[in-house]
């Protein structure tokens, strides 16, 4: 019919458990997670600890498989989208290599491709920019703070541009002026890059700060308890953390953990 888009979902997942198998007792990680998420959206996976978060991010990236369940990442199989270079992931601890200058940490994807060094060099100074660190490139990591480490991070798992960028914890090591300041910079990334983020977190604040949709987990075994919306107008502003929409909405999210 005339009009009627039909969207594939960006991520999709049915039904999906997880089962560690750890010899002594099984670990029912996740179960039965369904939810989906739209091409440039971007998604928090909220909860306590131990309620599955980094086992949904492994498992739409295809490093580990569902013990049951279907994934779909715009409608191929993980294990495609993998091979497709479809995913960038940026990890709590940046794990960057020392010896090696910024901008060559940053194109290493691409030099393990086989991209000339010409290309490359031209695609770091687009992502130091791009990240705002356009006079570090010939740095070495540990001459730089935590926060500007972990922006190395993001611009080396957006250099082989990805459609999907899978964050797991990546501020959570950062004192707190840092990590707003980087919520607020990861925002400005994203909204000139423009993929799909799945931004794995603890905190209310930082999940409502930076998505369209919150997803909360709850523990023992993983599940999806509730999907919240965030209306905030975007581009989200620190002195939105102040206001009383944000607090309700904090409060909002705290109620879904209540009995947990
Ligand atoms: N490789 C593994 N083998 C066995 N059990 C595992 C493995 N990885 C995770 N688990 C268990 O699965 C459950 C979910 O772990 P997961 O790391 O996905 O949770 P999380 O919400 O990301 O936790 P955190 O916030 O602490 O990182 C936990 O009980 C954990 O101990």
């Amino acid at each position: 019919m005339a009009g009627t888009a039909i969207t594939i979902p960006e991520i999709q997942m049915e039904q999906v458990s997880m089962q560690y198998d750890t010899g002594a007792s099984d670990v029912l990680a996740v179960q039965q997670v369904s939810l989906k998420i739209a091409k440039g959206e971007f998604v928090s996976l909220l909860g306590p600890s131990g309620c599955g978060k980094t086992t949904l991010l492994r498992l739409m990236a295809d490093l580990i498989q569902p013990t049951s369940g279907m994934i779909k990442i715009a409608g191929q199989s993980a294990r495609e989208a993998r091979l497709a270079q479809k995913y960038g992931i940026v990890f709590q601890n940046p794990v960057l290599y020392d010896w090696r200058k910024v901008k060559d940490n940053i194109t290493l994807p691409l030099e393990m491709m086989g991209v000339q060094k010409a290309r490359r060099s031209k695609k770091a100074e687009e992502l130091l920019e791009l990240v705002g660190l356009q006079d570090f490139g010939s740095q070495y990591p540990w001459q730089l703070s935590g926060g500007m480490q972990q922006r190395v991070a993001i611009a080396r798992a957006l250099s082989m541009e990805p459609e999907i960028l899978l964050m797991d914890e990546p501020f959570s090591a950062l004192d707190e002026f840092s990590r707003e300041r980087l919520n607020e910079e990861l925002l400005l990334i994203w909204s000139k890059v423009k993929n799909t983020v799945v931004f794995v977190t603890h905190s209310i604040p930082e999940s409502i700060f930076l998505s369209d949709r919150v997803f909360v987990l709850s523990p023992h075994p993983g599940r999806l308890s509730s999907v919240v919306e965030i209306p905030l107008p975007r581009p989200r502003t620190q002195e939105m953390r102040n206001s009383p929409e944000f607090f309700q909405l904090i409060a909002a999210i705290r109620d879904r953990f209540e009995g947990v």
